[in-house]
């Protein structure tokens, strides 16, 4: 944790990179210090209940009014093109990672939409898509009007400087930005690669524990909010937006990144996912992933996520006359899984880092041949799975994958499940 980091999830902070930006006793003074600009950023409705309500208020150079009308933009022709409506195969379907491009690409220009469900209108549902930089953002900002953006990289760091505070993550770490917060991304290794899962949905948060207790997955402490940090600068910027499902953009004069202090308890955090504190049997059965869930993003109908983030961490397997490893398994919910590093347990072939898999609902899935057979025929010591972290964005919305995606899948995925021996009855 860097001394500027404050701890807590969507707790209520406080923070100002200037002594005194921050008025005291009210959110709106007549008269805001040095003649900053008090604004306030909605995270859900005015009326949301007290328990659901996020919102800061942010203090800052000028306005985020104060610019020109945005013009669609065409430089990110992979990144929202929109999914079509064409009867969609009910098939399986992986994706080995995407390689890096060959001519100067920053984060927005790289980032490529793999697979979303529902219309961010809906204020539901969920997109994954792949970035893959090899520049920095140096003049350019982006901001995502459709959702809450959770970065996930695989390869490279990035160091994501927000209006409301920088935030630096690599491989086991994500960062989640709320809807409307403008950022720019930087790339201290010059190469980064990753996903990003967009949920346009209710907002992410930590999910219950019930009978776990008061402690355990992800501690709300290990989540790390920035404090303010603001970019005084005077000079020709672009503004990417992306809206409703397609790209804007318009010009800027000076740096959207101007907030010089806020407080509430709607701002970007990080998280290390090598912290999360893993639960499993110590008995028998492989439980659900649900025991993997990081953050959840509820839909209406209780139990039912519009998104789940779940990942699959370092732990230990010491089940008895279990098979370990995911069971085959047909399900309601829509599975679109990642690899950040190691092998997936379920997956001893053709399932790399950085590459990408759908399950859609109902699709029969589990292990592949190779890693039944081995887990079939396992000696059932207590085993460490190490060196590994896989991720799941489960959703109650099936995913459409994008043109681009349909075209460059595994041409031969459904071999994963081809040659399991019949059982023999007696
Ligand atoms: O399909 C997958 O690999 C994800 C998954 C993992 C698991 O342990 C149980 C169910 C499930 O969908
Ligand atoms: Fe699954």
């Amino acid at each position: 944790m860097s001394s500027t980091d404050m701890p807590g999830f969507a707790n209520h902070f406080a923070t100002e990179a200037v002594a005194g930006a921050l008025p005291q006793g009210r959110n709106s003074p007549q008269r805001p210090a040095f003649g900053l600009y008090a604004e306030q950023l909605s995270g859900t409705a005015f009326t949301a209940p007290r328990h659901e309500n996020r919102r800061s208020w942010l203090y800052r150079l000028r306005p985020s009014a104060a610019h020109p009308p945005y013009r669609r933009y065409e430089g990110a022709p992979l990144f929202a093109p929109g999914t079509d409506d064409a009867p969609l195969p009910p098939n399986r379907l992986r994706w080995d990672p995407l390689a890096m491009p060959d001519a100067p690409t920053d984060f927005v220009d790289g980032l490529v939409t793999m697979m979303a469900n529902r219309d961010p209108a809906s204020l539901e549902g969920c997109a994954v898509h792949i970035y893959r930089a090899n520049a920095d953002m140096a003049d350019r900002y982006f901001f995502d009007a459709d959702g809450e953006l959770l970065l996930i990289p695989e390869m490279g760091r990035l160091d994501i400087r927000t209006e409301m505070g920088r935030i630096e993550i690599g491989p086991g770490e994500v960062a989640l930005i709320p809807r409307g917060v403008r950022f720019r991304v930087l790339l201290p290794d010059t190469r980064a690669r990753g996903y990003v899962a967009e949920n346009h949905g209710a907002l992410f948060r930590l999910p219950e524990l019930g009978p776990i207790g008061s402690n355990g997955l992800a501690n709300p402490r290990d989540f790390l909010t920035p404090s303010a940090a603001y970019e005084d600068r005077d000079a020709p910027v672009q503004l990417i937006q992306k809206n409703l499902g397609s790209l804007w953009i318009t010009d800027l004069d000076h740096s959207p990144l101007d907030v010089v202090a806020w407080h509430g308890n709607l701002a970007p955090c990080k998280y290390d996912l090598r912290l999360f504190n893993v639960m499993g049997t110590v008995s028998y059965d492989h439980p659900d992933p649900s025991i993997f869930t990081v953050l959840t993003s509820p839909s209406h109908a209780p139990g039912r996520a519009n998104a789940d983030f779940v990942i699959f961490p370092p732990r230990w397997m010491v089940a008895e006359d279990t098979f370990r490893p995911p069971w085959f398994h047909r399900n309601v919910m829509s599975e679109a899984m990642g690899l950040i590093h190691g092998a997936y347990d379920a997956k001893a072939n053709g399932f790399a880092p950085g590459g990408l898999s759908l399950h859609n609902l109902m699709a029969g899935h589990g292990p592949d041949v190779a890693s039944w057979e081995k887990a079939t025929n396992a000696e059932l010591a207590p085993h460490k799975i190490d060196g590994t972290m896989a991720f799941m964005v489960e959703t109650c919305w099936p995913y459409r994958p994008t043109r681009f995606a349909l075209d460059h899948a595994q041409p031969d995925y459904d071999s994963a499940w081809g040659g399991f021996p019949k059982a023999k009855l007696p």
